[in-house]
């Protein structure tokens, strides 16, 4: 278990009047509280807490029984921890007088919902229930409903379904009513005793005011609320009668507004964060689009990529319209106002680190520990002066299914071109590229809606490879700007936290006063920029290939593993 404690290179002189807030980003794999100055969103320091039951992707902890196939499953006590440990280490290592401390903001992985009792007591925390797998949190990165998926897909398709074009006409596996539906499926029982089907990013707002508030954001891209209806009754019989009660009974719930407060930090929470009880505590918030103001990223055609275990792009516009296989578009769903547009990568630095864990000789390893540096460092400096194509390789970037634009999580992972003489650091360099060439159809497709990209800003844990950067700013043709932020999304939350406690009229304020960006940082190489491109007509063509139906053989695939394992 980590409890790395940061402290900000120069935080400056601590005025006695200065006030701070206080934002947690909750990740795939920890969480991470910053303190943030509200004048200028200096961050003093930071802490993070790793989830001591991390992901439960291939067993489940209580039972030690294996998990089937493309599941992966939390412990949300895990989540409660980081306040505990994480907030106070945080309070102490700023150096700050925790009375200084007037909000405290959070934001989550989306879409990871779990079942809860009507006071939020997840089910996984009732003796009953602690060795069925359906009662614990279903992380964002959980694949198996996409069955689930599919019949939500057909029968909206069938239906006309008027919202299903503002999900750019396919709900993810990943998303609220996929998952939903799975558990309904295979653990009824359950689903009966389940009074709510609640987000991580509520849930642990609920454990911070003691009161159950929806946001704003995952109710719109995850829990498909448009015009503020969710699917008919109707519709939700149609993909099982006993499904009909679902939004109505497990998932409406009271929504709050993005820099909102949702309460005030209940006693309880005070003691186990060390702050003062009665500080406003903000609405719940995704990790992606909290991240925006933090970039001042919130002009239309502003493009974000929060690059870190998957990439979440969101965008916003002032123009309503569909844009094929988006997560969505929800109305104020980044700030108030605006449009907000997400899409995304289910797999990016995800793929990276599978690859280096799965597929790279120990010689490698040893090589980088007598250098003193990572093995990511150490794969990116043998390969980054390679001329473009200088591999021969072009790679699928599904190795976590396909968010955008395809959506669907059967599809899976391509290497191309391998010969006798491939090096380790070549495929790794496939797999980069491969993740621009995902990201350059998504833009490519935004561009094709009519709501271009404009800008492209990067924020998340893969800013620091600046080959990586390069690389993404030739395959797009566009400059890179990136976040001046270790903790764009801790940032972001911080910044609803100083709206919610009134120190600011609204995000677009507190963004423009708190955020920070680095402009233009990577230009593209136009050299680079052509040979990539014709690396990007073979991407195109696999992609579509594989994708798009001509070849089923991922599913294929899937469904025999699924078979192997029933087995
Ligand atoms: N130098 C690097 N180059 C490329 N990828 C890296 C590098 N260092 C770490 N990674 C990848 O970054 C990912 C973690 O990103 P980060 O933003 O820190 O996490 P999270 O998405 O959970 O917030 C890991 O999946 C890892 O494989
Ligand atoms: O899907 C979303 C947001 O919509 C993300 O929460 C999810 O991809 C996880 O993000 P990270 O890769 O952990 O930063």
């Amino acid at each position: 278990m980590d409890e790395g404690v940061a402290m900000a290179g120069e935080p400056g002189t601590i005025g006695p009047n200065d006030r701070y807030v206080i934002g947690i980003d909750y990740g795939t794999l920890s969480g991470r509280a910053v303190v943030v100055r509200v004048s200028d969103g200096a961050e003093l320091a930071s802490a993070t807490h790793d989830y001591p039951h991390a992901v439960m992707d291939t067993v489940l902890a209580s039972t030690g029984r294996a998990l089937p196939p493309e599941w992966a499953l939390q412990v949300p006590s895990d989540y409660v921890e980081v306040l505990k440990t994480a907030v106070p280490a945080a309070v102490a290592a700023a150096g700050i007088d925790p009375a200084a401390v007037i909000g405290i903001g959070t934001d989550f992985t989306a879409s990871t919902p779990l079942p809860v009792l009507a006071d939020g007591t997840p089910l996984n925390e009732l003796a009953e229930y602690a060795d069925r797998p359906h009662a614990y949190v279903k992380l964002w990165k959980h694949h198996a409903a996409q069955g689930q998926a599919d019949r939500i897909n057909r029968v909206a398709a069938e239906r006309n379904e008027t919202w299903l074009p503002r999900y750019g006409g396919l709900i993810s596996s990943e998303w609220e009513f996929a998952k939903g539906l799975q558990l309904l499926e295979e653990d009824p029982g359950l689903y009966e005793r389940m009074d709510h089907w609640v987000e991580a990013a509520d849930w642990i707002v609920w454990q911070l005011t003691g009161s159950y508030v929806r946001n704003a954001c995952t109710a719109g891209y995850k829990g498909i609320l448009q015009d503020g209806e969710y699917p008919s009754r109707e519709f939700l019989a149609a993909l099982n009668p006993a499904f009909a009660g679902f939004a109505d009974d497990k998932v409406a719930h009271e929504i709050g507004q993005l820099g909102d407060a949702a309460g005030t930090l209940s006693a309880q929470a005070a003691a186990w964060t060390g702050l003062p009880a009665g500080i406003a505590v903000s609405v719940g918030n995704v990790d992606a689009h909290v991240t925006a103001p933090a970039a001042q990223a919130v002009e239309p055609g502003q493009m974000l990529a929060i690059m870190g275990t998957s990439t979440c792009h969101v965008m916003n516009s002032d123009v309503l319209t569909e844009v094929p296989g988006m997560c969505g578009v929800v109305d104020g769903g980044i700030v108030s106002g605006l449009y907000g547009y997400e899409a995304g990568q289910s797999g990016v630095g995800d793929i990276f680190a599978w690859y280096v864990n799965n597929q790279v000789p120990g010689s490698y390893v040893e090589a980088a520990a007598q250098r003193g540096i990572g093995i990511h460092e150490h794969l990116t400096d043998l390969v980054k002066d390679q001329p473009v194509g200088g591999h021969g390789l072009v790679a699928l970037d599904w190795q976590s299914g396909n968010r955008s634009v395809l959506v669907d999580h059967e599809l899976s992972g391509v290497v191309l071109g391998t010969t006798l003489t491939t090096r380790p650091e070549e495929i790794y360099r496939a797999l980069f590229e491969a993740t621009a060439f995902g990201t350059r159809t998504i833009v490519e497709t935004f561009n094709a809606s009519g709501v271009p990209v404009t800008e492209f800003i990067v924020a998340g844990g893969l800013k620091r490879n600046p080959f990586l950067m390069q690389v993404y700013s030739d395959v797009l043709r566009m400059p890179i700007s990136i976040i001046a932020s270790e903790q764009g999304p801790a940032l972001g939350s911080a910044i609803h936290a100083a709206v919610a406690a009134g120190a600011y009229p609204d995000v677009l304020t507190a963004g423009r006063a708190m955020g920070k960006v680095d402009r233009a940082v990577y230009v593209p190489n136009t050299e680079a920029a052509d040979a990539y491109d014709r690396l990007y007509a073979e991407y195109a063509t696999l992609h579509d290939y594989f994708g798009r139906g001509a070849n089923e053989v991922m599913h294929r695939l899937k469904a025999m593993k699924r078979e192997a394992a029933a087995a």
